[in-house]
């Protein structure tokens, strides 16, 4: 894989100045010069927090060959150094390339929208496993490689390290990869040099305001998977866009799509139409009509959202081929993704459920799903995290106590804001909520919070404990402590 600085220099558009070596030979790329090794190219980038260039001398300490930056440094003159005008667009150009564009080599399948994705993926990767086909996933819990699981930090990695699994997914025989794409992805074009063969829209509601400022730019950037079925160099044919068409948004992204198009609903008409659901608590059983065909499926899964994750999976699995017989057989042994929907289950008479819902619209469908198992009440145990979106706090609020039976507002990774204040945005709406005589409670500390639900259970009743799912940390200003949700319920269980 290695290329020398004069190749690199030749694929990046708006070079201004190249100083040193061209011959000397680069082994690898990094934005971070803490994971920089002898040999490397340090790509210094500007960050929300700090400009990366700061940390060029440090990457030099380490053995970093050459630096790509948007100024002259001062670095020693062996270090060759690329200046460029645009530094994201060159590091688009330059990490690709370097990696031999290893997403152009495999079927690609990305799955964007607000909520869903974790899920989807995890469905797809699950029948194309069926179908006998070597996968790999990446997004918020892990990457996976076949079975081989590798930590991630973010739901879509940024280009080099992303560039880097996927390289390594192609090196281990991989043949299809299974990714979320996220919204500050598509926005940041984490995903340049990748191209789709499968795309998959789950749905659009508030979450990411922080960031994308206008639900309009939040929209835009989720076109863009769409849109780059179509444009840009392209090495692959046959693209298919599987849309959510009961999804307000469906349309929209429908607007955008040049290729195939494979649409699901419940509502509305649709190439994929589930219909008949009948839920329980551990399973569920549902109607499914398609180009195949009807077929009645029963899955291990639960709740309405989840008969739309599996239409989109089975939407993407057809798109890649896998027969329906395959599909069918697979969507009956998948289980659940860890943290969505899981039970703690402790011989006690309730039911409590972990769930990664920290959006207004998965509150809602994870609490609706809940009343639909007919418990006696649910008590909800929920939060909203710092340096997020702070409008969806009082809304996450307001459906709570509209959909629960008894509201208890906690902390879901604080990070650097101070916890007492964002509980209080989220209480703003709780109060909104509330009908006569319906109580709630707020108890900043989560552990407290769990063990508070725990302890006023009753026969029958429902805990959902929502927000972090999968995630076995919190993050406080005073830095990150272990924290696992499942944990903290089955000790408060045990305790009790
Ligand atoms: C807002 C945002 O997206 N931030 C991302 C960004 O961080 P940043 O701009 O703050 O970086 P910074 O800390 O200022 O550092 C600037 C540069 O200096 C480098 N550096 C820094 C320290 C050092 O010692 N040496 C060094 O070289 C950094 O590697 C970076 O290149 O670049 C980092 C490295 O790629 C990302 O990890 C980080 O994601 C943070 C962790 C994050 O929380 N992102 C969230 C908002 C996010 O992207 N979420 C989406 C959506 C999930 C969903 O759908 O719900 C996701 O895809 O995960
Ligand atoms: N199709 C869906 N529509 C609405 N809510 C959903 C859907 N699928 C799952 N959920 C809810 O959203 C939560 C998160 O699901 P999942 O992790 O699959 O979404 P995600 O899009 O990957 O989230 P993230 O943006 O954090 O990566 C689940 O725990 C469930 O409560
Ligand atoms: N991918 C989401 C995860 C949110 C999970 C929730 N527990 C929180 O910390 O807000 C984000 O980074 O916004
Ligand atoms: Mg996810």
């Amino acid at each position: 894989m290695m290329k020398t600085i004069g190749e690199l220099c030749k694929i990046i558009n708006g070079i201004y100045n190249i100083k040193g070596n061209v011959e000397k030979k680069i082994t690898g790329i990094s934005s971070d010069s803490r994971k920089i090794e002898a040999g490397d190219l340090f790509i210094c980038l500007p960050g929300v927090h700090v400009d990366g260039s700061v940390f060029a001398k440090q990457a030099v300490e380490k053995g970093a060959a050459a630096v790509l930056t948007t100024k002259h440094l001062d670095l020693p003159p062996q270090v060759v150094q690329i200046t460029v005008h645009n530094i994201h667009e060159a590091m688009e150009d330059v990490v690709p390339y370097f990696y031999d564009y290893p997403g152009k080599k495999m079927r690609m399948i990305g799955v964007t929208g607000t909520n869903g994705k974790t899920t989807t993926t995890h469905i797809i990767a699950h029948i194309l496993r069926s179908a006998g086909y070597h996968v790999g996933v990446i997004g918020t819990i892990h990457a996976l490689i076949d079975d081989e699981e590798l930590p991630i930090h973010n739901t879509t990695p940024d280009v080099v390290e992303l560039q880097q699994f996927l390289s390594l997914m192609y090196e281990k025989g991989i043949t299809h990869v299974v990714m979320e794409v996220s919204s500050h992805a598509l926005d940041m074009k984490r995903v340049a040099g990748c191209e789709y063969d499968t795309a998959v829209f789950t749905n659009l509601t508030q979450d990411h305001l922080d960031y994308h400022k206008t639900f309009e730019n939040y929209l835009a950037a989720k076109e863009k998977l769409f849109q780059g079925l179509s444009s840009g160099e392209h090495v692959k044919d046959n693209k298919t866009a599987i849309v959510n068409i009961d999804d307000p948004y469906g349309k929209d992204i429908l607007g955008v799509c040049k290729c195939k198009v494979l649409t699901y609903g419940v509502e509305k008409e649709a190439d994929l139409k589930g219909a008949n659901l009948k839920v329980e608590l551990k399973s569920s059983s549902f109607d499914v009509t398609g180009p195949f065909g009807s077929v009645s499926l029963h899955m291990q899964i639960t709740g309405l959202f989840n008969v739309y994750n599996t239409l989109a999976a089975i939407g993407a699995a057809h798109a890649e081929g896998v027969s329906t017989e395959i599909i069918d057989k697979a969507i009956q042994t998948f289980h659940s993704v860890p943290g969505r929907f899981e039970l703690v289950e402790e011989g006690q008479d309730f039911a409590v459920i972990v769930d990664y819902s920290h959006t207004p619209d998965s509150l809602e469908k994870a609490l609706t799903t809940a009343r639909a198992m007919n418990p006696k009440r649910i008590i909800a145990v929920f939060g909203c995290g710092g340096d997020r979106d702070r409008t969806k706090r009082p809304i996450m609020g307001r459906i709570a106590a509209e959909y629960a039976d008894i509201p208890i507002v906690t902390s879901d990774n604080p990070r650097s804001e101070n916890p007492e204040d964002i509980v209080k945005e989220v209480e703003k709406g709780v109060l909104e909520g509330l009908k006569e005589g319906q109580h709630h409670e707020v108890i900043v500390d989560r552990r407290s919070a769990i063990c508070r639900a725990v302890a006023i259970a009753q026969s029958g009743d429902i805990i959902l404990i929502a927000g972090k799912g999968h995630e076995t940390y919190q993050i406080l200003n005073s830095g990150t402590i272990h924290f696992d949700d499942r944990e903290v319920a089955r000790d408060a269980i045990k305790g009790r």
